[in-house]
């Protein structure tokens, strides 16, 4: 399959990452990015293809990526117009909040688009990726897209574009709260005369063994928690602690935020398009 990315930066990468090796028919990769030194940096890495513009290349593939920002989503879609016409390749957006029905006409009307919302897990295979299909596209390029996110996690289709939003504040952001959970536990881990080391390894197995087991359980997550807490125990009085500081009501109200960015992103490059 050859698949051509536009913009080589950390999402892309760890696409990449995933992907080489990890499809039947390895891929023939192709990133473009004015960047040299990422470019280079893919290259010596993956032996992927490099180009610093989009060019006649990239009119011959079956799949283009576009992973830039949402702000130079516009300028790319304009570069981008005039190779469509070669192969007609489905086009795989991963930005955040650009919104479909844009991207189609910034492409010259262009219908085979899929809106993804992956996640850097994807570096490990461990991705998730919220999943939505325009209208122009046909089941056999959604069965392409779900193989490309599927070589590097899960898949979850939407039935609505609105819900790229809620998907990005829970999963494509989501590494992010992950880490700063652990940032924090690592943290109190050395204030109580842990050693980095230990409080690292503490805290990273702490977490892959909880999502392992709440993978592996029938039981929903407040159960879970529920058999670590012992009424008067310690962990009561982490969660009682918690509670007192509002952290899980401000946990759902970062995640609406990251949504509602999106949401806004979307509006704002949206505009006078
Ligand atoms: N980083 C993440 O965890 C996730 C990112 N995304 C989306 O992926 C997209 C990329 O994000 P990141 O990889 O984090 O950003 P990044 O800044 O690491 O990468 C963007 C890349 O695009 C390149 N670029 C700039 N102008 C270009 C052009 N005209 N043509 C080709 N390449 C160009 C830059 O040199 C850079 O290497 C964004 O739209 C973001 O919303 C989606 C899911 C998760
Ligand atoms: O922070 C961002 O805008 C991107 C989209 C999802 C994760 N990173």
């Amino acid at each position: 399959m050859k698949i051509s990315f536009i913009g080589g930066g950390n999402m892309a990468s760890a696409l990449i990452a995933g992907l080489v090796g990890r499809l039947a028919a390895g891929p023939d990769i192709q990133v473009v990015d004015p960047n040299s030194e990422a470019l280079h940096r893919l290259n010596g890495q993956y032996g992927v293809n490099t180009a610093e513009t989009i060019g006649a290349r990239v009119g011959e593939s079956e799949v283009v990526v576009l992973a830039v920002k949402p702000q130079q989503m516009r300028e790319v879609a304009a570069a981008l117009r005039p190779q469509l016409a070669q192969s007609r390749p489905l086009v795989l957006s991963i930005a955040a909040g650009i919104r479909g029905a844009d991207l189609s006409r910034w492409l010259g009307d262009y219908g085979a688009i899929v809106r993804c919302m992956p996640n850097t897990p994807a570096l490990v295979g461990m991705g998730v990726t919220g999943m939505v299909a325009m209208p122009g596209v046909s089941e056999k390029q959604k069965a392409a897209a779900d193989s490309i996110l599927r070589a590097v996690g899960k898949t979850v289709w939407l039935a609505d574009e609105s819900l790229i939003d809620p998907v990005t504040g829970v999963s494509g952001s989501g590494p992010a709260y992950v880490f700063y959970f652990m940032e924090a536990m690592q943290q109190a881990a050395l204030e109580l005369g842990l050693s980095a080391e230990q409080g690292k390894e503490l805290a990273l197995e702490t977490f892959r063994g909880a999502a392992q087991l709440a993978a592996q359980s029938s039981e929903p997550v407040e159960v879970l928690r529920e058999r670590v807490t012992s009424k008067g125990g310690t962990t009561y009085a982490a969660i009682t602690s918690m509670e007192q500081a509002g952290v899980k009501q401000a946990i759902v109200e970062a995640v609406k935020a990251a949504a509602a960015r999106g949401r806004e992103l979307g509006e704002q490059m949206g505009r006078d398009a």
